[in-house]
């Protein structure tokens, strides 16, 4: 019965809920330079641990799925980690297309990383589609002694760009769920609005929740 069913009104399993979409499947990528963290961003998120030891650099690029239930809808979410070092970077150039989502990030104790971040968005314009749905993340705030680059830094350049933004930790585990629902609330969103539909506030989504959190906002 259920193959002849309309995809977006399966039942979820013999329970009573009704889906009325069908899963969403999108892809989103990490970019930004080596070393700021996106292998232990995307395994914080993927497994809740944090990849200690000795720094293993991305070679090429990789992919995790995750789904998220999204407002009693699925969102399954192919991460690509992508290497940072220059050396892959046209490895890299030829996935952009494909993903729908760009978390881009930099290091707060890297002030170099943070200053490419102009670079990465040129890049992304280069490569990526159009409408792709981007965001801005300040990597590391666990660590106090050794920042250099300030949160309002990373706000005030992510304004200049028109990016939403946030600051994480793949250690302590600080704004990582975030980072991804957030995106994913903009994919599927985009994918089952309707007309009238007010649209959907990335940044200010993430504001409210990291207040109701009690964290890191101005
Ligand atoms: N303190 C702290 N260290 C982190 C954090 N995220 C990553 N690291 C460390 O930073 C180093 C680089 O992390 P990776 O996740 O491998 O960096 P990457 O961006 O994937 O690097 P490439 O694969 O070369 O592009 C590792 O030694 C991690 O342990 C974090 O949130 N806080």
């Amino acid at each position: 019965l259920l193959s002849t069913m309309p995809l977006g009104f399966r039942g979820d399993g013999g329970a009573q809920q009704m889906e009325m979409y069908p899963p969403v499947f999108r892809s989103v990528m990490l970019v930004g330079d080596s070393g700021v963290g996106k292998t232990c961003l995307l395994v914080r998120f993927k497994d809740g641990a944090f990849l200690a030891g000795s720094f293993i650099s991305t070679v090429g690029i990789d992919f995790r799925n995750k789904v998220l239930n999204i407002d009693a809808l699925k969102v399954k979410l192919q991460i690509w980690d992508t290497a940072g070092q220059e050396r892959f970077r046209s490895v890299t150039h030829a996935y952009y297309r494909d993903a729908h989502a760009l978390l881009l990030l930099y290091d707060v104790t890297n002030k170099a990383s943070f200053d490419n971040i102009k670079a990465w968005l040129t890049e992304i314009h280069e490569y990526a589609q159009q409408d792709v749905v981007l965001m801005l993340l300040g990597n590391k705030a666990d660590v106090a002694h050794e920042r250099v680059v300030k949160r309002e830094e990373g706000e005030k350049l992510a304004k200049v760009f028109g990016v939403p933004f946030m600051e994480t930790s793949a250690k302590s585990g600080l704004n990582v769920e975030l980072a991804f629902t957030a995106v994913a609330k903009e994919l599927k969103h985009r994918s089952t609005k309707e007309p009238d539909d007010p649209k959907f506030q990335l940044q200010d989504y993430v504001n409210k929740e990291m207040k109701s959190a009690g964290c890191c906002h101005s």
